[in-house]
């Protein structure tokens, strides 16, 4: 299929539709994107609920939209702020290679080795029947693990790379889960920023 990125990878897994664009963004954006958004983005740090009992979120977060729709998962509700130039400039850029176009971006913030994103798929109602989730990675590089719900020898890991995007479709969330494991080697923080469409 023709695609305007040269350089990507379709993952070969079934019942998934998962593409990886290692240098989506150049280094010179994607250094400076960063920095503003670490320094610029009022990250928050929200308790979830996992069978019943509290805990802080392994990560921080921050929900931008053009909608001003909140966005619900693991028993937190979030309420969106408005765009930023920047935010808006990686979606228009994502918006061309995906052709689709995205409403809000969910961004976490990994602060170190023992930040995480435990297994999920993003299958809230408001992401429609097949999910679009466009991730992109700055900073530090972390491992992506995806497994299948029922297949349970059908599993792979991907290291996500600073300047990348992780386009996921299709029925992937139906079939798949993905996670971002905690790791015990000290690194340093990475930035996602996971792009939706909510309605
Ligand atoms: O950090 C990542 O690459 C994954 C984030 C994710 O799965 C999510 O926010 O739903
Ligand atoms: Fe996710």
């Amino acid at each position: 299929m023709h695609n305007l990125f040269s350089d990507f990878h379709q993952l070969v897994l079934p019942d998934a539709d998962v593409t990886y664009y290692p240098n989506f963004l150049d280094l010179i954006k994607a250094d400076s994107y960063f920095e503003e958004f670490k320094n610029t983005i009022p990250w928050q740090q929200d308790d979830i609920k996992v069978f019943g009992k509290i805990y802080a979120q392994p990560r921080l977060t921050a929900l931008y939209s053009t909608n001003g729709k909140p966005y619900s998962y693991s028993n937190i509700t979030m309420q969106p702020h408005n765009f930023t130039k920047e935010l808006l400039d990686i979606k228009e850029k994502i918006e061309v290679v995906s052709k689709n176009s995205f409403t809000t971006c969910l961004l976490n913030l990994y602060r170190d080795g023992k930040d995480s994103n435990g297994w999920h798929a993003d299958n809230e109602k408001e992401l429609g029947e097949n999910p679009v989730i466009a991730s992109i990675t700055l900073g530090q590089e972390r491992y992506f693990h995806l497994k299948h719900r029922t297949q349970k020898e059908l599993k792979y890991k991907l290291l996500l790379e600073h300047g990348s995007l992780l386009l996921m479709k299709g029925t992937t969330q139906h079939h798949w889960l993905h996670q971002i494991p905690k790791t015990a080697k000290p690194i340093s923080e990475r930035i996602n920023l996971t792009y939706r469409v909510l309605t």
